[in-house]
């Protein structure tokens, strides 16, 4: 049998997104599904879905269906109806992670409670907003310190740039199916990461050309 000929087989997938507000829940979905991403912050009220199919090793087909829950959802009743039969994506950024763990920590046990009759499954911890390296306030051993005491995934991104992006939704699902990435299998589904182009007026390249002469005193 020829490798067109082998038979194609198809999966569903319920990824569920949690986390603080404003961690980048949507941008990490929107990023995935459309391959876009926005700086304009809009709050999510309630939930957003977002449909992906991705290609695993074996010719497996993934129709990965994301629940994007609305940062402000976290605490409200319908969470359990949301969750249910889902694979648990928490999303922390590296800005305000201090203060996401201990929701973590309150979501936990929440969902503890929860798991017996939701069937959920936490699979996965993505630390976002990684291209904002300077304001970080949490280190990346810190938060795969965390992961491996809770059991989960650890996985870097960035929605913005695009890094991981992808991957990170790859991987995990991968995970959830038995199937192990190889090395290059997951470099192929790397995004290339591209800098942003900085437009230089031409009065900033003369100042640094022939930079204006310093108008501070010294006293001595
Ligand atoms: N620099 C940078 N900004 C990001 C990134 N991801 C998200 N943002 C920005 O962070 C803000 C919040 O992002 P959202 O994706 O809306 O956050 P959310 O977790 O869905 O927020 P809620 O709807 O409140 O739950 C927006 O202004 C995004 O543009 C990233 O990777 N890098």
């Amino acid at each position: 049998m020829s490798d067109s000929e082998e038979e194609i087989q198809e999966r569903q997938l319920k990824i569920v997104l949690l986390g603080d507000g404003a961690s980048g829940k949507t941008s990490l979905s929107t990023r995935f599904a459309q391959e876009a991403f926005g700086k304009q912050y809009k709050q999510t009220i309630g939930l957003d879905f977002f449909l992906k199919r991705i290609t695993l090793p074996g010719n497996l087909n993934v129709t990965l269906q994301v629940w994007d829950i609305g940062g402000q959802t976290i605490g409200g009743k319908m969470l359990d109806k949301y969750i249910y039969g889902a694979q648990i994506m928490y999303v922390f950024d590296i800005v305000a992670c201090v203060v996401s763990f201990e929701l973590f920590i309150l979501l936990n046990t929440n969902m503890l409670m929860m798991k017996s009759t939701s069937e959920i499954s936490f699979m996965s911890s993505v630390l976002t907003l990684i291209d904002l390296e300077h304001m970080r306030t949490v280190k990346m051993e810190k938060h795969q310190r965390f992961c491996q005491e809770n059991g989960l995934m650890s996985q870097f991104v960035s929605a913005k740039t695009g890094d991981s992006a992808c991957l990170c939704f790859q991987r995990l699902a991968a995970e959830i199916l038995g199937i192990k990435l190889s090395k290059a299998e997951m470099e192929q589904s790397q995004h290339v990461v591209k800098a942003d182009i900085v437009n230089y007026s031409q009065e900033l390249v003369a100042r640094a050309v022939n930079p204006p002469r310093s108008s501070m005193c010294s006293v001595q």
